[in-house]
């Protein structure tokens, strides 16, 4: 049968070991045996089924979010499950909800800004569930500003305590998640106020409801903002509003691990860098780098199975149609993004021993390295969360007219995802972030100050300025030491161009204005740069298993490939590369993808995905797809009855008007 038969023998031509690419692809043998255990367990329990999401109304949509949210925590309970456990258990509940803000920013918050003692006191009700807490952050007037947060927290001497309110319309709390209905309690990024002076933003510890009955404190207005994108998608999630008139809480509320208030109302700063009142985002946002490759791995899962299932035009001699995977503008849609998908695993990878290297550092009071860190998880966030939303969209139409079906589930997983583009830092602003830090790493050469991290190749900046492309046959596109080259002399000449334009501005914050569309490509060249560098670092990493080296090889070339031909403008214009090099980077382009081809569906099959988490008929394991679209079909509620509800009040009168008409 179709869809069995093409899936099965696609899997018998891999010319690789599947299953040592899942160790790959998992980071570990553990992390495998963990996220393969967990997911099972989600998928054969059903209070976890996901079918019936996009068909519900809001509010049962949400029921049934805290109906899936409890279980899981008694799950994760009765089963003693680990913390790396638990975080997966909610990962393959595959939902957004209120825990995710709580276990991903407020617990986070508390650990990164609040002092020793105010973490004694927080967390363990925290990890308990005995308080519920989400990051009110954003307001209605201010998301990316975040210094014109207009919130204040006053602090009242005569009582020891601070003051929360609302002076405006616009300082309403806006967005943050699991406030809408269920946190009992939030991190209120606000103003601090000490004698009328202004200190600027930092974290309050704020209780916003009964832990009795769950009804909002004294002077506290909250709710729900509304339904958001798309049915089901984000509207599991409870983003909220929230007011404060004249709200007071004890001084040991705000979080002090950057700067104290004395019970004098003396304002002491530690000797830890402000920039850590933004720590958290740092934290999210090498989260949403490695969830990225998640998303975009799904996408191109269902879309690569599907394409071998499904088959069109050109009677082959046994009277069957093509594959349409087999087609070249297929493949040369797709296999970029399967490769965009291994690129962000092994970033992100990256991105995570960074984090936890910086942290390390800040605990030793080694502070060297946040600018670093900030600036890699702005950029890769930017990049990493931009590609996947437009790569799903494009897994969309590669599974043509079914791919527009719910049951497809690339409607349902474009519109949860795409809102990663605007929250923790729309990406044109975190990219003029990444512009800003490269700038000023430019403006520092030659002074003695040696680049450092992701920025040591400006160290080489005249030999970047003048080198000239080796690349004289195709081949010699798949040497690691020439693609580095290229990107790291486009990126370097992009930054300098920008950086000597810049300098032609009396002011530079104007300058900086006017030029911000040209930085921000800048910034992109220097994060697509380390996305090809870090996957051809883990290459250099010893590979087991038959040919999983060859076919690592092949996609970490073709993504590297790929971004040369769609930035082509970029490499020629700074003379990086020349016109005929880039005709013979396509002409590489072209046999790797036929390199790949015999290969992709184990290369979707070593993402180890459930159907359960998959949710898609086309990206079923089986293939079986046409007789479970249909089968899904009859399962709609408009097909309960063959006669639609409104048929006499609406379709009747229209016919019988018909032919009163016709008889006239
Ligand atoms: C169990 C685990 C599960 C985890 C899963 C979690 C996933 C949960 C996902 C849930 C989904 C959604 C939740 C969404 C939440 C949110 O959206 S929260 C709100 C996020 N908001 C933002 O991101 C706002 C973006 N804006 C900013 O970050 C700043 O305003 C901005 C950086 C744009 C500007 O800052 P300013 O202070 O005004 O200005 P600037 O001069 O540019 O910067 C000064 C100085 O500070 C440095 N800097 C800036 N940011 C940081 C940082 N984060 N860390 C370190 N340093 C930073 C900057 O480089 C400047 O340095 P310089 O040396 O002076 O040049
Ligand atoms: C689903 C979702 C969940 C969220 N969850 C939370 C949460 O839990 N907690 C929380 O506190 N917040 C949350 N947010 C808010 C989120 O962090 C902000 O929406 C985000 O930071 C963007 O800010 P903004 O909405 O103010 O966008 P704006 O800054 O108003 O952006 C509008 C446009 O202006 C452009 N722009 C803005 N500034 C500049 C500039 N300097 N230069 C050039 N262009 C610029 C942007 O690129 C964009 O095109 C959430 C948002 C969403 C969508």
């Amino acid at each position: 049968m179709a869809g069995f038969d093409d899936l099965a023998s696609e899997r018998s031509k891999a010319q690789f070991d599947v299953e040592e690419m899942k160790v790959i692809w998992a980071g570990s043998r553990h992390t495998l045996e963990v996220s393969d255990r967990i997911s099972r367990l989600v998928a054969n329990d059903p209070v976890f089924r996901k079918d019936t999401r996009t068909m519900l109304s809001r509010k049962d949509l949400f029921k049934n979010t805290l109906r899936k949210a409890a279980h899981a925590w008694k799950r994760i309970i009765e089963l003693r499950l680990s913390e790396e456990e638990a975080a997966e258990l909610r990962f393959y509940v595959d939902e957004p909800a209120f825990m995710d803000l709580h276990w991903g920013m407020f617990i986070p918050t508390i650990k990164g800004q609040g002092t020793e003692e105010q973490q004694q006191k927080w967390l363990p009700l925290a990890y308990k569930m005995k308080i519920i807490g989400c990051y009110a952050q954003t307001e209605l007037g201010h998301g990316s500003n975040v210094q014109g947060l207009e919130t204040t927290a006053t602090f009242d001497p005569q009582t020891d305590e601070f003051i929360i309110h609302s002076p405006t319309l616009t300082s309403s709390k806006w967005w943050p998640g699991g406030l809408g209905k269920v946190s009992t309690h939030a991190v209120v990024y606000g103003r601090l106020i000490i004698d009328s002076k202004d200190y600027g933003v930092n974290g309050f510890i704020v209780q916003l409801r009964s832990l009795d009955d769950h009804l909002p404190l004294p002077g506290i207005t909250i709710g729900d903002i509304g339904m958001k994108f798309g049915s089901g998608a984000y509207n599991t999630m409870d983003n909220g509003v929230l007011r404060f008139d004249h709200v007071r809480i004890p001084r040991d509320q705000m979080l002090m691990r950057v700067s104290q208030v004395t019970r004098e109302g003396k304002l002491v700063q530690s000797n830890v860098p402000w920039q850590l009142v933004y720590g958290t985002m740092v934290y999210v946002r090498q989260k949403i780098v490695s969830d990225a490759s998640c998303a975009l791995s799904r996408a191109v899962c269902i879309a690569t199975r599907y394409s071998a299932v499904r088959r069109q035009f050109g009677l082959q001699s046994n009277g069957i149609e093509t594959q349409v995977i087999d087609y070249k503008t297929q493949q040369s849609r797709l296999f970029p993004l399967l490769a965009s998908a291994y690129a962000f695993r092994f970033v992100g990878e990256w991105l995570k021993w960074l984090y936890m290297d910086v942290n390390q550092r800040l605990q030793a009071s080694d502070f060297s390295t946040l600018p670093e860190a900030h600036a890699c998880t702005a950029g890769l966030k930017s990049l990493t969360t931009s590609a996947t939303a437009d790569g799903i969209e494009e897994c969309r139409k590669l599974c043509g007219g079914h791919g527009y079906l719910c049951s497809s589930g690339l409607p349902e997983l474009f519109a949860v995802y795409i809102p990663a583009c605007t929250y923790e830092g729309d990406n044109i602003v975190l990219l003029l972030q990444v512009a800003r830090f490269l700038i000023k790493t430019v403006s520092q050469l030659g002074s003695g100050k040696e680049p450092v991290g992701t920025t040591v190749y400006m160290g080489r900046v005249e030999q970047l300025m003048q080198c000239h492309c080796a690349v004289q046959k195709a081949e010699d596109w798949l040497k690691p030491s020439v693609i580095l080259e290229a990107f790291e002399a486009r990126s370097m000449r992009m930054s300098v161009a920008s950086a000597q334009n810049l300098a032609k501005f009396d002011n530079q914050e104007e300058g900086f204005l006017e030029l911000s569309a040209d930085l921000v490509q800048a910034a992109v060249a220097h994060c697509q740069l380390i996305v090809v560098s870090k996957f051809i670092e883990k290459l250099q990493q010893d590979i087991p298993g038959k040919g999983v080296k060859g076919q690592l090889e092949a996609l970490c070339n073709i993504y590297a490939l790929f971004i040369l031909h769609k930035h082509l403008g970029d490499f020629l214009s700074t003379g990086c590369i020349t016109p005929k090099q880039a005709s013979l980077a396509n002409a590489q382009l072209r046999s790797l993808y036929s390199q790949v081809r015999p290969n992709a569906i184990a290369l979707v099959d070593a993402f180890n995905y459930t159907d359960h988490y998959l949710s898609s008929v086309l990206g079923r394991y089986d293939g079986n797809v046409y007789p479970k679209l249909y089968e899904e079909a009859w399962k709609d509620p408009l097909n309960d009855s063959v006669v639609p509800d409104g048929y006499q009040e609406y379709i009747q009168p229209i016919l019988k008007q018909q032919l009163r008409n016709a008889r006239l």
